[in-house]
């Protein structure tokens, strides 16, 4: 068919993010013969503003704008996108509906002065600018010194070696598709560490009217992924809501039952409300409902309300 002999790739042009957008690019040649695959590499605004917390400049979607104009525009079919970076309120008529099967879901300690988070010694400096993970960090060692750390992973190594930071803690995934998984010192595992939603899934985003690109993706969707996105999406919907939370949720199949480990916590580490759930999984909306429910009556909502008010001033 004409129309869909080209498809053109928006990406964003980290080293990590050209490899994803590569890695899709040379599965949909492999899939279709034939078909040309191109990449149009943009900077968007989240990349160009690396002085000032992502929560403050205007959150994940500032990674995603230029990308959807781009589709919008009709200067690019696809873009792709890590999920973890995709904010859970979609944009309207451009879905993220095709993913890849997850790779690593956890998080990895990059270890120089110490290899485990528990051989740091005691005010040792530790780099990371994800609520998440220093509330995880703080609630497990409130002994160490919690240090911003933003740009994309060589910068963050290059500081780390630089000795700027006695430890940081990056994404396995990340590190694996550049190659880099052996600077990873200690895996932060579930259920002691959990990850971001969706991290380590690599996601793809069409218009919702291109029925050609939606065909051309099909063979490239993993289904478990696809119910497991699901249901950390839904929960992260409900306890995000438009302001960035440290919440971690970590959904995958165990045998034939779908499993969830969840948490929400205050940036200092001192209030940690944790929920695992199970269940068929047909019954995954019901499951990601009662893990989301389960945090709210906990007390998410004084911990959501209390850094919604201090990121307001
Ligand atoms: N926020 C940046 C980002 N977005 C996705 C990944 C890693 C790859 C993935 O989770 O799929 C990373 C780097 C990191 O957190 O270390």
């Amino acid at each position: 068919m004409t129309d869909s002999a080209r498809l053109v790739i928006a990406t964003r042009r980290s080293e990590l993010a050209l490899w994803q957008a590569n890695h899709v690019a040379a599965l949909l040649r492999e899939l279709h013969d034939g078909l040309e695959v191109e990449l149009l590499p943009l900077v968007t605004q989240g990349d160009r503003v690396l002085d000032r917390p992502l929560a403050q400049i205007g959150g994940k979607g500032l990674f995603l704008k230029e990308l959807e104009t781009a589709l919008l525009d009709g200067r690019a079919d696809l873009a792709v996108h890590s999920m973890k970076d995709v904010p859970v309120v979609e944009t309207e008529g451009l879905p993220v509906d095709t993913v890849l099967q997850r790779a690593n879901p956890f998080d990895g300690l990059l270890g120089r002065t110490a290899d485990r988070l528990a051989g740091l010694a005691s005010g040792a400096r530790v780099g990371t600018s994800s609520l998440r993970r220093q509330c995880q960090l703080r609630a497990l060692r409130p002994d160490l010194e919690i240090a911003d750390l933003r740009g994309n992973i060589n910068t963050r190594i290059g500081r780390l070696d630089a000795g700027d930071y006695d430890a940081i803690v990056l994404a396995c995934a990340g590190l694996e598709r550049l190659g880099l998984q052996q600077r990873v010192t200690e895996v932060l595992a579930a259920p002691d560490w959990l990850p971001a939603p969706t991290q380590g899934t690599i996601g793809v985003q069409r218009r919702a009217d291109d029925g050609s690109a939606a065909r051309l993706l099909a063979p490239l969707q993993h289904p478990e992924t696809a119910a497991v996105t699901r249901v950390e999406r839904t929960i992260a919907r409900r306890l995000e809501g438009s302001c960035q939370v440290p919440l971690a949720v970590f959904a995958r199949f165990e045998g034939d039952h779908l499993a969830v480990d969840a948490l929400v916590g205050s940036p200092d580490g001192r209030r940690v409300l944790r929920c695992t759930a199970s269940g068929a999984p047909s019954d995954a909306d019901r499951v990601a409902s009662e893990v989301a429910g389960d945090l709210l009556d906990q007390g998410a909502r004084e911990i959501i309300s209390a850094l919604s008010e201090s990121a307001a001033h």
